[in-house]
Parts: C-alpha cells; structure tokens; sequence
C-alpha cells in the first residue's frame, strides 16, 4: 500500500525546512529519476524531445535536458518564457554547457511533457492545446513529467491533454492521477524519490493506493473445519435472477461455506447453491440489490433485511429503495455499500436532496465519497470506475488496477459476491471491501481470453484460479 497525497507543495516545504535539502537538490532528484528511467530504457543516441513550459515543471525538464545532452540527442523546446527563477537558473546551466533549444516540434523517439505540472490552475490556451495535439500525434514514446500536461490541480481532465506512456511523479503520488478520466492519460505510473528516501519525503495521508501485494485471499490453512467454519452468505435473488446467481457463484467461489439465494419464485441455480424463501437463521451476511428490481413486499424486506444486524452489502437496485436504505442509519452494523456513479446520484439526491449529475460526481470523486463519508463514517463505501475507491472512517483506498475487461453487465454482481463471501467468513466491512475488490481486478487481469470476451462467469472461474497466481 502506498501513501497518496493532494499535493505535494507541503511535502516539498518539509524536505527544505526539516531535512536541509534545497528545491535545487529536490529538482536534480527530479531530473535524475527522468534521466535514469530514458537510460534504463532507450540506448545512447536516442533523440529526446523535451517540452518545457514556464514554472518549476519546465525546470524540471531542462535540467533533464542537461542531464542527457551529450549521451542523448536533445532537442529542447521552450515555447513560452521562462518564468520561475529554478527555470531560468536550469535554462542558464543548460546554455552553459551547449544545450541549444530548438523553435519547432519535430519526429523524436523520445518526447518528455514538462509543461505543466502540479502548477496548472487554469485552462491551457489554444496555443497549449495546438501545441499538445503535435505531440500527442507523434509515433514516440512518451513521459510525462510529474503530472500530464492537461490534468488540473484537483484533478479536472480539461480538453486537450498529453497523453503519456509514463508518467514519473515526482516525490509522492498526487490524487489528480488517479480519477478515472486521468487513467487514460496517466499511463504506466511511476514514483522518482527526490534525494530522501519516500519514508522520510512523505507525511501522514489517510489516502492510500492499493496494489497487488495487499491481496489477502480467504484462507483454509487449519483442517480441523467443517463448512460452517466458512459462514453462510445469503445473497437476495431478484427480478433478474441471473444477477443474484452470478453473485451467489461468486461467494460460494471466494469460499463461504454455504451460500443460499434468498428467492420469491422457484428458480434453477446452479446446483452448489442452496435456495430459499426466507434467509436462513444461520447466515452471517447478505447482499442485496443485484436485479432486485420490486420482488419482495415491505414487509419481507423488513423483517429480513432492514431489523436484521446481520452484516450486509447494498447493491444495484438497493439505492432505488428507499425502504432498503434505512439500513444505512444502522451504527451497530457492518454494511458496504458499492454504488456505480449513477446508482451514487440517485443515492446522494435521496441522502441530501441534491441532484448531482454522474459527469459531476466523476468530476469530483474523492469528494464526493469524502462528503459521503462524512455523514455516514461507520459506512464502507465503494465507488465503482475506473479507479475504485473504497472509504470508511477516515481511511480512502484507491484501487487503480482495474480494467476495460470489466465494463460488462455483471462485473458488479461478482463483486457484490465476492464482499459477502468475506463477511460472511467474519472479515470486517472495510476488509472485505478492500480484498474483493483486489480478487475482482487481478483475477480480471489474469483472464487470457480477448479484452472484449470476458462473461461474468469466467470472471468467477478466474477468482477460483487466484490462490495459485498468487503464489506466483
Ligand atoms: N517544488 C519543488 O521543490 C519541486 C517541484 N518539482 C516540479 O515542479 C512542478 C511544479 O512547479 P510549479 O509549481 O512551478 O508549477 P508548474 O506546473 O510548472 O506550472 C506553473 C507555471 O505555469 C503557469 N500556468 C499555470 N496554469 C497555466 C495555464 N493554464 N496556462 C498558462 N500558464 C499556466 C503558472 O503561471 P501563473 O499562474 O504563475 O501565472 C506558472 O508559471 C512539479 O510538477 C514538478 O515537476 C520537482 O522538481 C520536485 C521538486
Ligand atoms: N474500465 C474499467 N476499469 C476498471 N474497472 C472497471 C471498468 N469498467 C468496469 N469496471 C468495474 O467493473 C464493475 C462493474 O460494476 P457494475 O457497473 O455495477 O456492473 P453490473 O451491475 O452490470 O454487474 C465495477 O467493480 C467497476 O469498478
């Protein structure tokens, strides 16, 4: 798990006050960490287009500049004046040692964004966008430096930006990269320390990123168990049944010991599945909302759903429900709720009042959940995209690892599943949140067939498999 960060001014502040280092010493780092990874890279020789705007981003870029010329055909391009005293101070060393810019674009391998970083507070103009498209049009390989060009302090994606490879961030991760309109910007993301160890660069952060390495699958160590060991999932089987059956695969996949659809009609599962017009008086949690739709009367809903304290995932139809979403008021109970953006709008209009629509919620995701969070902290929250985000009390996750793979009718379901499978073996809430949502992506990722093929069920046989992807 790794530390994110709104922005890293702070941190920077910190490094010069608490530790003695300079912005010079902080910028070499910068550089240094560019120079290292186009080393690493690409061979002696490869031509490098550097693109360096006004501030300390630009400085950045030209101290790459000088780092490289010599070993690496640079061409560095400064098309607006320099404006911070670090870039005219790196632009005076470059010029020193023979670094000659050059006036226009031109065919590179390489091509580093060091336009705007941390620092853009407003919309580039349409020189920027003009100058942005020749770039983004160029067959080179591409780096961003620090942050894309075109990606806004608090993480607005405007209409023209760079997009990167690489991004080498520098110092710390930052929040702006990681909104679901940035992922496609952003590419490959990587961190470049700044002379101190990250230990000692970064400070408290209550935001953290998730990676592969926090997955902790549910574990059958011990063999003194019997399937009651394991709990019993009870996972409401709606309009749609299909959505309650995926998800009832799914816990039963992730290892509950029992799992039963708690149904209205006679339906047909698969046999592993146990069904039922009641939820079982041993089940240790349920999920509701997949296909829901109107299938069960008020009064089945509250005796089994809404007085019940058993812990509980909310999906789908659930924020539809007003009925169903007294259960948020609940201190006493482990709940998750996992709202894609739109099911988000319709559940904050009914929570507050205010109609939001789904581009603003995307536009301004952390906040939201943060908002969210703040009236309802005992809740885990999940919101769906691109990025996942999951929060409860002060802590926010973020999952970047997810992928197009999962933009299918029933990706949702086997997440739902897979949560009440860990609740139901006893996990806490934010776990439980925490782990699914790993199984969810890796096991996505760890599918072969085409990105375009992947069924819900396969996404189910992948979570059977991950125990041995893990243990590499
Ligand atoms: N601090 C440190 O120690 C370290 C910092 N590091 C590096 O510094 C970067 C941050 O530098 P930064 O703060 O100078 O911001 P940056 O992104 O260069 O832009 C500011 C300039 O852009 C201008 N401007 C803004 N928006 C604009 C627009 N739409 N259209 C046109 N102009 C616009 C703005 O103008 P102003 O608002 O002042 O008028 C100002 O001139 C960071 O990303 C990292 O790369 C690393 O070396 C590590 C150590
Ligand atoms: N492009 C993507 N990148 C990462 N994760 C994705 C992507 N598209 C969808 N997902 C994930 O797939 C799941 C889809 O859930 P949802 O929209 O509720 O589907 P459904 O209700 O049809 O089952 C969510 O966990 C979401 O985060």
């Amino acid at each position: 798990m790794q530390k994110v960060f709104e922005n890293c001014y702070a941190l920077d502040e910190r490094c010069y006050e608490s530790y003695g280092l300079s912005e010079d010493i902080l910028m070499e780092h910068a550089a240094a960490g560019m120079a290292d990874y186009i080393r690493k890279h690409f061979p002696k020789g490869t031509s490098v287009l550097i693109v360096a705007g006004t501030g300390n981003n630009g400085a950045d870029g030209i101290a790459l500049g000088r780092q490289l010329h010599g070993d690496y055909e640079i061409k560095l391009h400064i098309p607006f004046t320099l404006h911070s005293e670090m870039a005219k101070r790196q632009f005076e060393r470059a010029r020193l040692l023979g670094l000659k810019t050059v006036d226009e674009v031109s065919q590179t391998d390489i091509v580093v964004d060091a336009l705007f970083g941390a620092g853009l507070n407003r919309n580039i103009d349409e020189a920027t966008e003009h100058l942005l498209h020749q770039l983004n049009a160029m067959k080179a390989y591409k780096i961003a430096c620090d942050i894309p060009t075109g990606v806004g302090v608090k993480g607005t994606l405007m209409p023209m930006a760079f997009h990167a490879d690489v991004t080498l961030t520098m110092g710390a991760y930052k929040e702006a990269l990681f909104l679901d309109a940035c992922k496609d910007v952003v590419g490959e993301l990587l961190r470049v320390d700044l002379g101190v160890s990250s230990l000692f660069y970064e400070g408290e952060s209550h935001t953290c990123l998730l990676e592969r390495c926090d997955l902790k699958l549910p574990s059958r160590r011990e063999q003194s168990t019997h399937k009651g060991s394991f709990g019993h999932a009870a996972v409401f089987c709606g309009e749609k049944e299909g959505a309650g059956i995926i998800s009832g695969m799914a816990a039963a996949t992730f290892g509950a010991g029992l799992t039963t659809l708690v149904v209205h009609e006679k339906i047909t599962p698969p046999p592993y599945l146990m069904h039922s017009t009641v939820v079982p008086d041993n089940a240790s949690a349920m999920a509701i909302g997949m296909g829901l739709g109107c299938h069960f009367e008020s009064e089945f809903l509250q005796k089994y759903v809404v007085k019940s304290h058993l812990p509980i995932v909310l999906d789908a139809d659930s924020f539809y429900n007003e009925e169903i979403l007294a259960v948020l008021e609940q201190k006493d109970r482990e709940i998750v709720i996992t709202p894609h953006p739109k099911e988000f709008v319709v559940l904050w209009k009914v929570l507050t009042g205010e109609q939001l629509t789904v581009t603003q919620v995307q536009e301004k995701r952390f906040e939201m959940v943060r908002k969210f969070n703040d009236r309802y902290p005992h809740i885990t929250i999940l919101l769906k995209g691109a990025n996942t985000l999951i929060m409860q009390e002060e802590r926010l996750y973020i999952n970047p690892l997810g992928c197009s793979k999962l933009s299918k009718g029933g990706s949702g379901d086997v997440l739902s599943g897979l949560i009440v499978a860990l609740l139901a073996q006893g996990y806490t809430a934010i776990d439980a949140a925490i782990q699914a949502s790993l199984a969810l992506v890796i096991a996505a990722h760890q599918y072969e067939g085409a990105s375009y093929a992947m069924l819900p069920t396969d996404l189910v046989e992948e979570i059977g498999r991950l125990e041995y992807t893990v243990k590499g």
